[in-house]
């Protein structure tokens, strides 16, 4: 199988949410699929808000990093870079229209629906057993060199 986008090009980052070297971290996965990415997760025991479904915060940060990498991986292939895009979150919502089993594998889908130079619009959906429980938005900014952000990935 195909190395996922964190694996191949942010081994050493510690992000909580998809940081392949954070101990304590999500550990997201996100792969090139169709005009986005997607993201397969398990949920643990201790992600739920209440027995059975997920907690509300870990949805957004499942919906943030996910969709920062999409992003992220927008500019790369749209401006021809070796790597993603240094990108950070800027602002982004989630619509929880319903309780997210927890005790399954879960998909998120994200796709890019808007972008101005360094600015991208992104959506996403949260899939379980073929229901969508939550949809996201979210802009997300390329850094300049001086950012804190800016190498630390
Ligand atoms: C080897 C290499 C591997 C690389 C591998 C890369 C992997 C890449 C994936 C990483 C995945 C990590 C996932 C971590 C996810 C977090 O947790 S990131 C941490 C949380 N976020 C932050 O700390 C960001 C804090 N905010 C900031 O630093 C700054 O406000 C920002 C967002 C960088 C923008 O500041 P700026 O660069 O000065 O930009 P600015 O000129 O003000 O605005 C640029 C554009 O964005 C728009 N904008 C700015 N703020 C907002 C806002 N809040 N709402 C809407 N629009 C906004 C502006 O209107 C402007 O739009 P245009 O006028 O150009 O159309």
């Amino acid at each position: 199988m195909e190395q996922a986008l964190q694996d191949k090009f942010a081994p050493e980052t510690r992000c909580f949410g998809c940081g392949p070297s954070n101990p304590k971290g999500l550990h997201i996965k996100s792969f090139p699929e169709g005009d986005g990415l997607v993201c397969r997760f398990t949920p643990e025991e201790h992600h739920e808000g209440f027995p059975g479904f997920l907690n509300g915060g870990i949805i957004g940060t499942l919906f943030d990093c996910h969709m920062n990498w999409t992003a992220a991986y927008f500019l790369m292939k749209r401006d021809n870079l070796p790597s993603p895009a240094p990108t950070v979150t800027a602002e982004f919502s989630v619509q929880l229209l319903k309780p997210t089993p927890s005790r399954q594998e879960l998909l998120i889908r994200a796709r890019v629906v808007e972008a101005q130079g360094r600015r991208v619009k992104v959506e996403g959906e949260l899939v379980a057993s073929g229901e969508v429980t939550a949809r996201a938005s979210g802009t997300f900014v390329a850094v300049k060199q001086g950012h804190p952000a800016w190498g630390r990935w």
